[in-house]
């Protein structure tokens, strides 16, 4: 790498970052010090439940938007066109069924942790099940969004790496653990508009050095960058309007509709209402956020189309390309280059933060009050900061792993959350809507999706040239390739034709875009299968409120009397009463002493109610 192409931070751009951080910590210290003093763990776990909607949408978008997809969707739309920008069309019912389905069923259970609703349905093992799957995938995905604009950074400026992610482990661990759910909350505002902020500064610089917005549309058109809706049913292309537009609806259903992090946001909020809205006002902004990602990887194009950066810069990710792109084109514009590192960070902590709260959250909730139900509540809330505070310096554990992977940092996070969310998505989906399935089937077809999720995944990871295209031509776009893309371009321009994998390389080129729905459905099956030959679950044992009459509302032309055959009419919206707790034999809040944390949750009458029953019990 030449020493003259590394890009420097000028002193307005350290203050401009300072401040970033400087501020969030400041946020973090105002929630310790106003409101309860984060005294009780529903301050600090569910921000007393006292949202409103616009803070809580636009936490929701920070959530899941980090560095990996700032740098990651401009990446994706330089390597391989707009195709990718598809994935908006699943933003509908992504976003419609989480705020139609699942927040009225989870909202009304008045949950602290999602996966108590697995203990409600089915039974105990099928909650830890549930929790230990969520740890784990938040525990991978958070890895890679404290190290992506570590590494970025590094690679461009030659900041040094390990000092900038312990700074944002550090800040964001200090944050989370002083102000709670609310602190992570408000700084995901302020940080939501920093990292929009920063993508539009890049935009419209980026606009203006390449000589306006029409030569900008020339060059993409010439470069062939621009992609018709593409209708191939094959399951195997990585990104069509099939994979990206019903896939990603399934994605988008495990991350808003039972994702922790997620429904913690709507659980915090005042009323279900309130929720409901903020899962809305969540739509425009992540369509923003999607095409401001899109827009800039155009730019990029357009501006760098034909130009060869291999031996600028020390490494071949083209996911740290994009950084040098950004600050090569706002070299010379003081505090700029220091706007969108800010922009960076700031969807770096907005995600973390929510990891970490979320992480410590079920912790506390499905592992540790279950078996301490007389712990005090002040006893209780020094554990949960203490365990928000060992999820971050884990954190800074994962981010080493991280460094050792070479993979497009987007396609990765995106991967795990299909692995591993698409199952637990699946589990939910046979609580909600199925009420015949019993917990074997449901310990049974988690098991299965789990099993065959790892299978595909670790598959492709081994036969990796699965389902990269040969780039279009026109621009010298292979500059920007790892070694397998490159490889394939050279064969495409050879006028090879690439053979179709067969056999078990087919099932492993599975599109990671259909991941969620493939695990989702594979659970859903394998549950109904062995719930059938194990003995279904009656109706009236299931407990009240935790189902979704998806069939009685699909079905809603059928006469009363066959849909009451067919399917679960249980109405939503009633307090589970105390005598139905023997229902299903496995929820029990006296089984294993968990009636502390049970009883949180009831409404104060049955609650009185439940006590004098467990007394008598
Ligand atoms: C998860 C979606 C699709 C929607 O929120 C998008 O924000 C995304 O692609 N995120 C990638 C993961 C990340 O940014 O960390
Ligand atoms: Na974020």
């Amino acid at each position: 790498m030449d020493p003259s192409d590394q890009k420097h931070f000028t002193a307005v751009d350290y203050v401009i970052f300072a401040a970033l951080l400087a501020a969030s910590v400041g946020i973090g210290l105002y929630h310790a010090l106003s409101g309860g003093r984060q005294r009780t763990t529903q301050e600090f776990l569910m921000a007393d439940r006292s949202m409103s909607c616009l803070p809580v949408s636009l936490s929701l978008i920070a959530s899941f938007q980090s560095a990996v997809a700032i740098i990651g969707v401009p990446a994706e739309i330089y390597t391989h066109g707009t195709q990718y920008w598809f994935i908006g069309c699943a933003y509908f019912l992504g976003l419609l069924i989480p705020a139609h389905v699942f927040i009225p069923v989870l909202y009304k259970l008045r949950l602290s942790s999602v996966y108590e609703y697995l203990e409600l349905r089915f039974s105990k093992a099928v909650r830890i099940c549930g929790t230990l799957a969520f740890i784990f995938q938040t525990v991978i995905y958070m890895g890679i969004c404290v190290y992506t604009p570590a590494f970025a950074l590094n690679a461009v400026t030659g900041f040094e790496l390990w000092a900038a992610v312990l700074a944002t482990g550090l800040v964001c661990t200090l944050y989370t653990t002083m102000g709670g759910l609310k602190a992570v909350i408000w700084t995901d505002v302020f940080q939501t508009v920093v990292m929009f902020a920063g993508q539009l500064a890049v935009i419209v610089v980026g606009v203006h050095q390449t000589g306006g917005v029409s030569e900008v549309w020339r060059k993409v058109q010439e470069g062939n960058r621009l992609a018709a809706l593409d209708l191939n049913p094959d399951p195997t292309e990585r990104h069509t309007f099939w994979t990206l537009g019903v896939g990603g609806v399934f994605l988008m259903l495990s991350l808003y509709g039972v994702n922790q992090a997620q429904v913690q946001r709507y659980l915090s909020a005042r009323t279900e209402k309130e929720a409901v809205r903020s899962c809305y006002m969540a739509f425009p902004s992540l369509q923003l956020s999607l095409a401001l990602g899109c827009v800039m990887g155009l730019v990029m194009f357009a501006r760098y189309c034909g130009e060869d950066l291999a031996d600028k810069l020390p490494t071949s990710s083209r996911d740290a390309m994009v950084l040098y792109f950004v600050m090569d084109m706002l070299q010379g514009l003081p505090g700029l280059p220091g706007l969108f590192v800010a922009c960076l960070f700031s969807a770096a902590l907005s995600t973390i933060s929510s990891a970490f709260n979320s992480l410590a959250t079920v912790t506390m909730e499905d592992l540790v009050k279950p078996h301490f139900p007389a712990m005090t509540e002040a006893r209780a809330t020094l554990l949960s900061k203490v365990l928000a505070m060992c999820y971050g310096l884990l954190c800074l554990a994962m981010a080493y792993l991280t460094h050792l992977m070479d993979d497009s940092v987007l396609q990765v996070a995106l991967k795990i959350f299909g692995m591993v969310g698409g199952p637990v998505l699946g589990l939910f989906c046979l609580g909600m809507f199925f009420p015949w399935a019993n917990s074997t089937g449901a310990l049974a077809g988690l098991g299965a999706g789990l099993a065959l999720s790892f299978w595909v995944g670790i598959g492709s990871l081994l036969t990796r040239s699965a389902g990269t295209r040969p780039l279009p031509p026109g621009c010298r776009a292979a500059l920007l390739s790892d070694n397998t893309t490159s490889a394939i371009h050279t064969a495409a321009l050879g006028n090879f034709t690439l053979s179709r994998p067969s056999g078990l390389n087919r099932f492993y080129s599975l599109s990671y875009m259909w991941y969620s729905a493939f695990n989702c459905f594979t659970v859903i099956l394998t549950g109904l299968i062995i719930s059938f030959l194990t003995g279904p679950m009656k109706e009236e044992d299931v407990t009240p409120g935790t189902i979704y009459p998806l069939f009685g509302k699909l079905l809603c032309f059928l006469p009363e009397h066959l849909k009451e055959k067919l399917c679960c009419l249980t109405p939503l919206g009633q307090p589970r009463p105390p005598q139905h707790k023997e229902g299903n034999g496995l929820a029990l809040p006296q089984e294993d002493g968990t009636s502390q944390e049970e009883t949180d949750t009831f409404l104060p009458e049955v609650q009185t109610a439940l006590v004098e029953h467990e007394t008598t019990v």
